[in-house]
């Protein structure tokens, strides 16, 4: 993915993207960090294409993944339904890395259960599934692990671990400073610009 001086205004007031560059190699596990309305859900708007950019260009090749921050479940369906659903919108032949991620995940049990009546953690973990069932090359996840408990989040992290080293580019942002070690980049979100956060960052390219 490559992002080229994206700028966003929302209805030509406030600009809250003021220049972003950013680039993503395949096989990088990169974060993006900002304080509470720094720009990071608009800047994955207009990566997503949901939102277009005032200026600037976005361009990305291959399949696409994209997890909101706010989880957009039907309460009507089971968790089964949704992939089902989502299977058909990807055109999958079967859910079976569905079912791997909701195993790694630890949400197995919970498949004939309506979405309506699951806690907010197990309805973020649905939500992380049907982001990552069709495999993406380049995926977005705007504050992923909201809500998760300690063990679901390191799982998380290895489940990231090892999309990065099958070559997807992975990119996670959130208002926490979260272990950079885990992250082969990191940004800040500050002035509606991205800067390199943490030691011996001085602007070297993902
Ligand atoms: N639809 C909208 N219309 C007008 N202004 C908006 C809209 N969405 C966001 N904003 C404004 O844009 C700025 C950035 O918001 P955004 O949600 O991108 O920040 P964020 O870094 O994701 O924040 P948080 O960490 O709280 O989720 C804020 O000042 C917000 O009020």
């Amino acid at each position: 993915m490559e992002v080229t001086d994206v700028h966003h205004a929302y209805r030509r007031r406030r600009l809250v993207l003021r220049g972003v560059d950013l680039r993503l190699r395949a096989g990088t596990l990169c974060g993006i960090v900002g304080e509470n309305g720094a720009g990071k859900s608009t800047l994955l708007r207009v990566l997503s294409g949901e939102l277009r950019p005032t200026r600037g260009t976005v361009r990305h090749g291959g399949r696409f993944g994209y997890c909101p921050q706010h989880v957009v479940l039907n309460n009507a369906l089971t968790v089964r339904q949704h992939l089902s659903y989502f299977q058909t919108a990807y055109r999958l032949p079967d859910v079976r890395y569905a079912e791997e991620i909701m195993d790694v995940l630890g949400f197995t049990e919970y498949a004939d259960e309506r979405a309506g009546v699951l806690s907010g953690g197990t309805r973020q973990k649905l939500n992380v599934t049907l982001a990552l069932m069709h495999d993406p090359q380049v995926l977005l996840l705007d504050e992923p692990y909201q809500g998760f408990d300690w063990d679901t989040y390191q799982r998380f992290w290895d489940l990231a671990g090892r999309l990065r080293d099958a070559g997807r580019s992975v990119l996670v942002v959130s208002h926490l400073a979260y272990d950079a070690e885990r992250l082969d980049r990191l940004w800040r979100l500050d002035g509606g610009r991205l800067r390199p956060e943490g030691p011996g960052e001085a602007g070297a390219a993902a």
